[in-house]
């Protein structure tokens, strides 16, 4: 008999979850779910994050409670809480999915850990040679594109009778008792927001594995066929696919996602939507390996020092700050970046033209942006979003790309519907996108309309 701890962060699903059908049928296991202290106490998530997680775990505490299974819930330092755990209750091993960051591979050192890599596409027999991972995107997808057998998801239902619990359900930690500050109201979406945006997408409701499965097959039946043509939106329903955040949060499984694609091909033929999508999720993928490979470059301003990154290392200053507010002066910018703060959520265009924007104009340390998205985003997920960051900084293989931002505001969002949205109409005979600047703020660096319409045919465009 073993006695496990089966660490179920960022596996928030009993669908293709192999962690809980991983004891033997004599052996007994406590599974655990960590609220990690920095997170919850160092603010390194929103509250509105916060909440979300809290709901998706109570919700999937109550799942298991009613198969009979106890789910403990812990705040803390992983590391010490893990510890702690093994002693209290003598465990042998901890199995976990398999991280790819450097800090969460940190939690389980001299510990027992057996990492199943459960939210990665390329697991098992496909999972890359990081001693010979391709340097390039297009490198890594051309290599891994030919033989890309995507396992199929496991659905085979929890064995309660392998999960023999240590607890019984009654002991696990109630939502209740955990700290007062996660007990606050909700954040919520502003109505003019909310109807703007994804049905509901932002509440943690939207985002359970029940929900999110059920809605990705609804976007799939309705809307991946435009997905090619959509994805560039800035704002709207179903202009994406909107699987971030349950892939993030781990409710859905990447390779039940993967699956429902490839059933979609095989109903209604591949398209170039179809395989577009897929072609995305490879982006996921090759962060994921990359910054298994390279566990301290997505940290580092220079990061593999391969280039010259924009800006210094440096502390937040008044540049920054305006920026995370949106008051930069560029409407664009400013849009997306007050989008976020009222709902934790950007298109990846936005997200771009904002990281660019921070980085190539304001000439701030690109780290500070990627530290503020990974407390804003709903969907933060660390090689994701560190990974993307340090790409547009030239901070990994390829060079530093810099978008103009103004251009991409005319291209995007050409009749302006989008910042009039987000800041309301400037109906002073000015065009929408033109930069502005407010009595109390310090003049904007030299931003006249006309010097940004000189610079669109020179800049170098992405
Ligand atoms: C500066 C910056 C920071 C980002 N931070 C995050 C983050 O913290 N978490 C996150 O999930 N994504 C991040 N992204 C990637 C991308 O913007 C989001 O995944 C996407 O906007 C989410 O919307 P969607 O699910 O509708 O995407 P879709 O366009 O429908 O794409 C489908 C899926 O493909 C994957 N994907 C798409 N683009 C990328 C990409 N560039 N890099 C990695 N995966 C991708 C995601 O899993 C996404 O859910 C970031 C991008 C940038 C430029």
């Amino acid at each position: 008999m073993t006695r496990w701890l089966l660490f179920c962060n960022d596996l928030l699903r009993l669908d293709d979850n192999a962690l809980l059908s991983l004891p033997a049928t004599r052996d007994v296991a406590l599974l655990v779910c960590i609220l990690p202290a920095a997170e919850f106490r160092k603010q390194r998530a929103s509250s509105r994050r916060l909440q979300q997680q809290l709901g998706l775990l109570y919700q999937f505490q109550q799942r298991l409670a009613n198969l009979g299974i106890p789910l403990l819930l812990r705040h803390g330092k992983p590391a010490t809480v893990l510890r702690q755990l093994c002693a209290q209750y003598q465990i042998e091993r901890i199995a976990a999915a398999e991280p790819t960051a450097i800090d969460e591979y940190r939690w389980g050192t001299d510990l027992p850990m057996q990492y199943l890599d459960l939210n990665s596409l390329l697991a098992d027999e496909l999972r890359p040679d990081l001693a010979t991972l391709p340097r390039s995107f297009t490198a890594f997808r051309q290599q891994r594109e030919p033989q890309l057998n995507v396992r199929p998801p496991q659905h085979q239902p929890v064995a309660v009778s392998q999960l023999n619990g240590i607890l019984d359900v009654a002991t696990a930690i109630a939502l209740s008792d955990l700290p007062a500050m996660l007990a606050a109201p909700p954040v919520t979406v502003a109505p003019a927001l909310a109807a703007q945006l994804n049905a509901g997408i932002m509440d943690w409701q939207a985002q359970t594995e029940t929900a999110a499965l059920a809605r990705f097959e609804q976007y799939l039946q309705q809307h991946l066929s435009h997905y090619k043509l959509s994805r560039n939106a800035l704002i709207g329903t179903d202009f994406a696919s909107f699987l971030s955040i349950p892939l993030s949060r781990g409710t859905l499984s990447v390779r039940l996602a993967w699956q429902l694609i490839l059933q979609y091909e095989h109903k209604f033929g591949q398209n170039e939507s179809s395989y577009w999508l897929r072609f995305e999720l490879l982006w996921r993928e090759y962060f994921r390996h990359l910054q298994r490979k390279h566990p301290l470059a997505c940290f580092r301003h220079q990061g593999l020092g391969l280039h010259l990154v924009p800006g210094q290392p440096s502390a937040a200053d008044e540049g920054f700050e305006r920026w995370c507010r949106g008051e930069t002066g560029l409407p664009f910018i400013d849009a997306n970046m007050r989008l976020l703060a009222q709902t934790g959520w950007m298109s990846n265009r936005g997200r771009q033209n904002v990281a660019s924007y921070l980085m190539f104009q304001l000439g701030c340390d690109w780290r500070l942006g990627a530290a503020w998205f990974e407390q804003q985003l709903l969907d933060y997920d660390v090689a994701s979003n560190w990974g993307n960051w340090a790409y547009i900084a030239g901070a990994l293989y390829s060079a530093p790309r810099s978008f103009n931002a103004l251009k991409q505001a005319l291209e995007y969002d050409q009749a302006a519907a989008f910042t009039g949205l987000l800041l309301g109409k400037a109906d002073n005979g000015q065009h929408r996108h033109q930069p502005y600047a407010q009595p109390n703020w310090p003049a904007p660096q030299a931003w006249t309309w006309q010097q940004y319409l000189e610079q669109l045919q020179q800049l170098p465009e992405h």
